[in-house]
């Protein structure tokens, strides 16, 4: 059996022509051979057990075949937390950590709120929001019965206390909050993205909206007022071109304090408003 080093050297070599092979052949080797990376890099001697080597190439060999690494691993970390992912839903982004950022920067009408996440996938927002303010009820639906479940298997094991249930948007919604985040799908059905990298295998239900990838913003916007607090806020993750559709969408609405954010590469990547009912 190879060793820890030629396995690795051997997985970056398969991969090459990816995005990021040697890490991507490091981190399928670690969990193959289950060692941490500190091991992997002191002992590179260490030979592969049968199980663990055969185990490796399987994955090595899906990987060449572009599936995420993180479906085959069962887990990405968001925010510093481990989360279980499941093809049902999206794969956790960084970029997704900004709406998260900007949502712990504001000022809520109560410090005690209740916060909802719409579209919650994995949890990683609510899970996130919930680890940083333990004073915050936060809760997170999603319409898949799947996303839900995994949501739930992702509080419990962290210990976080968040309430997760099936809800079509605002559906099964009950209650007054003094913050709505979301990050729903925003990509245009034709967007050629779709047909690359780690995509082509996330479902579509957690990507793809209608009107060029505005629909499902539009009905967040257009129902979020009738559960928000006097002064609560809606953060919308969108894609970096829709800012100035969305913010439009918001002033519409009545939202006022409209504004966007930049993510680190410097595209508007989050859009939000604070509901003062009475200014329209
Ligand atoms: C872009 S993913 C975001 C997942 C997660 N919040 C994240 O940021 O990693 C969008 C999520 O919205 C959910 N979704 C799509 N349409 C929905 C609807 N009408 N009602 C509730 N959830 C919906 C999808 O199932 C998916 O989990």
């Amino acid at each position: 059996m190879p060793s820890l080093a030629e396995a690795l050297h051997w997985g970056t070599q398969q991969l090459q022509g990816g995005e990021s092979p040697a890490v991507d052949a490091r981190l399928l080797l670690q969990e193959a051979a289950q060692v941490a990376a500190s091991r992997l890099f002191a002992f590179p001697e260490q030979t592969l057990t049968e199980a663990d080597w055969l185990r490796y190439q399987h994955w090595i060999s899906r990987r060449r075949q572009g599936e995420p690494v993180a479906y085959l691993l069962g887990w990405r970390e968001f925010w510093s937390l481990p989360l279980e992912v499941a093809p049902c839903t999206l794969i956790p982004r960084p970029d997704t950590e900004r709406l998260v950022e900007v949502a712990l920067s504001l000022t809520l009408p109560e410090p005690h709120g209740a916060v909802l996440d719409l579209g919650t996938g994995t949890g990683a927002i609510a899970l996130a929001l919930a680890s940083e303010r333990p004073a915050w009820q936060v809760q997170g639906v999603d319409w898949q019965e799947s996303a839900v479940a995994l949501a739930q298997r992702n509080a419990e094991r962290l210990n976080l206390p968040v309430r997760f249930y099936r809800s079509h948007w605002f559906d099964q919604v009950q209650g007054q909050f003094a913050l709505i985040v979301s990050n729903p799908p925003y990509i245009d059905a034709d967007d050629p993205h779709l047909q690359q990298g780690d995509v082509r295998f996330e479902p579509s239900t957690a990507l793809v909206a209608a009107e060029q990838g505005l629909a499902d913003l539009r009905a967040l916007v257009e129902q979020a007022p009738g559960y928000l607090q006097q002064q609560g806020w809606l953060l919308l993750e969108h894609g970096w071109q829709q800012a100035g559709a969305v913010r439009a969408l918001l002033q519409q609405a009545g939202f006022v304090q409209v504004q966007s954010w930049c993510d680190l590469a410097g595209h508007e990547r989050v859009s939000g408003g604070c509901w003062h009912a009475g200014t329209y």
